[in-house]
């Protein structure tokens, strides 16, 4: 259980459903790091301005996540310890309310599944490009042919 909660995650990592977020300023506002020519220095928002952000590029950044931050490596999750880094289901009042949900019927059907299926294997010759808008898609589907365990 433990082992199939990092691959969860790390599947949330490298594929956020919601790949592309923004917020607008409610009033005028600073965000204490990103601005200047290092990113450290604050940056001032205006009232009204909107701040798009995207998980999918801050979950593969390797300053946070290390120098295989693109690979799927479900072990990182053994040590790691997130904050707004990693933002699946986004955070703060407007957090995914189903986010418990989700998290435990991904884990049921990857269970059901590895219980019935002795493989499962991709079918396309094709090379998996991700297709990156607010939600993240496969370009040519996810096309597989599963045989059955018994
Ligand atoms: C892997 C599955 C899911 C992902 C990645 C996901 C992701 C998100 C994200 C990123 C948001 C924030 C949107 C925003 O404010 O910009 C959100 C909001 C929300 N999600 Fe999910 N979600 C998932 C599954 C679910 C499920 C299963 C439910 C309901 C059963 C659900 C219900 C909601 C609702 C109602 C909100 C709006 C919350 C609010 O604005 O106060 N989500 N979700």
């Amino acid at each position: 259980m433990k082992y199939l909660n990092w691959v969860l995650k790390e599947a949330l990592r490298l594929n956020p459903p919601v790949a592309s977020n923004q917020r607008e300023a409610v009033r005028d506002t600073v965000l204490p790091r990103g601005g200047g020519v290092d990113g450290k220095s604050p940056i001032f928002v205006v009232k009204g301005m909107s701040v798009r952000y995207i998980p999918w590029i801050m979950h593969r950044r390797t300053d946070l996540f290390g120098k295989d931050a693109n690979e799927f490596r479900p072990e990182r999750w053994e040590d790691l310890r997130v904050t707004h880094e990693y933002l699946p289901f986004n955070a703060g009042p407007r957090i995914c309310i189903g986010q418990q949900f989700a998290l435990t019927q991904m884990a049921l059907i990857t269970f059901r599944l590895l219980q019935a299926f002795k493989t499962i294997e991709r079918r396309d010759e094709r090379p998996p490009i991700q297709k990156l808008g607010i939600n993240l898609s496969m370009l040519y589907g996810c096309q597989v042919s599963a045989t059955p365990a018994s």
